[in-house]
């Protein structure tokens, strides 16, 4: 890894870009943030903007409107480029378009030398995480999807709500395809320190039932706040912000990310939503959770479409 100080090259000032910006500063997570986008009069504006809050910032930092040869220095570089969800469209209609912007963008990284971490939020995520893997030439550990960290935040912060629990204190993983084929892992859920089964016994005013309910809000949150305010950005900042924290700061950090699976599960070449941990070098160590046979059966679906369209795109 280059630099004395922690860098982080932003592609893509749009939305989710800006929300990720805005948290990093206001968490003192990075000391030095590039910001770069195809519309390079918005980046500036953005940058502005940006630097006009850090007199109210917890540390100091340094941001410019950058170029791809700021890269060469980059601890990790972040990818929010891209085209967003229209109403109605799903993750994975979003392919063909950004795999396209995605294979330029990760030349002109590589083109100037990037020896750092990737980590990928546009979407489909698990798609482009795999393009940027295969584009890049780099270790598969050292190329990161955002995966599941945003739907595991929505669940935590549902069942919180539900149960009346801080979400902090649910300890709960959506894994597989961020998208309509994720799953929740009842089996692995805690709330605060008693297994989700035994909380459902011992409290009867709630039920598996209403979790079913919980988990299809969950997985469509994004479809509910896409009809009312037209995209989602806040959310996914700060699940980028903690990823970027796990890497940065060395901490073995247990997060569900989208990693290869070489053999876990009993799958290979596929980028996806699993716990892993993460630290300074990327991906330490690929967690494979014991699933219940409806679990396995999901996961196993949320593989197969994945490489449906990892197929074409990758020859
Ligand atoms: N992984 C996740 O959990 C989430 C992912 N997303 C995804 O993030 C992506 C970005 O969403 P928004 O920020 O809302 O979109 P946006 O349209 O606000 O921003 C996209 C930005 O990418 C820039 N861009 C396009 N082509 C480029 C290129 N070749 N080089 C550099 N910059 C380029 C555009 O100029 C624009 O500023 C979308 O694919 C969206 O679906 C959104 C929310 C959650
Ligand atoms: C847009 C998107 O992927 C999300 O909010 O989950």
């Amino acid at each position: 890894m280059n630099g004395k100080v922690n860098r982080v090259v932003l592609i893509g000032t749009g939305a989710v870009g800006c929300s990720y910006a805005y948290s990093l500063i206001n968490q003192g997570t990075v000391e030095e943030l590039v910001l770069i986008d195809v519309n390079e009069f918005r980046a500036e504006g953005e940058v502005m903007d940006l630097n006009h809050g850090l007199p109210f910032a917890p540390s100091s930092i340094k941001i410019w409107n950058g170029s791809y040869k700021d890269c060469a220095e980059a601890d990790l570089v972040v990818i929010t480029a891209g085209l967003p969800q229209k109403p109605g469209e799903t993750r994975l209609d979003l392919v063909r378009k950004n795999t396209m912007i995605f294979k330029d963008i990760v030349k002109n990284i590589m083109d100037n030398d990037f020896d750092g971490i990737f980590l990928i939020a546009t979407n489909p995520v698990d798609i482009l995480t795999y393009v940027t893997w295969k584009e890049s030439g780099l270790p598969k550990e050292r190329v990161i999807g955002s995966g599941t960290t945003l739907d595991t935040a929505r669940l935590r912060y549902m069942l919180g709500d539900y149960f009346d629990i801080d979400s902090r204190n649910v300890h709960a993983y959506i894994i597989g395809e961020h998208g309509d084929t994720e799953l929740p892992v009842w089996s692995h859920t805690t709330i605060g320190v008693e297994r989700l089964e035994t909380y459902l016994a011992k409290n009867s005013e709630y039920n598996q039932e209403q979790l079913e309910s919980l988990f299809e809000n969950v997985r469509d949150a994004a479809y509910h706040i896409i009809e009312r305010k037209g995209s989602t950005y806040y959310g996914i900042g700060m699940s980028l912000t903690r990823i970027t924290k796990a890497i940065l700061q060395n901490e073995n950090c247990i997060l569900p990310v989208s990693v290869y699976l070489d053999g876990e599960y009993g799958h290979q070449d596929v980028f996806i939503g699993t716990p892993a941990v993460i630290n300074r070098n990327g991906v330490k160590q690929v967690i494979e959770l014991e699933l219940n046979d409806v679990e396995k059966q999901q996961f196993d679906h949320s593989v197969k479409v994945l490489k449906e369209i990892i197929l074409p795109i990758s020859n």
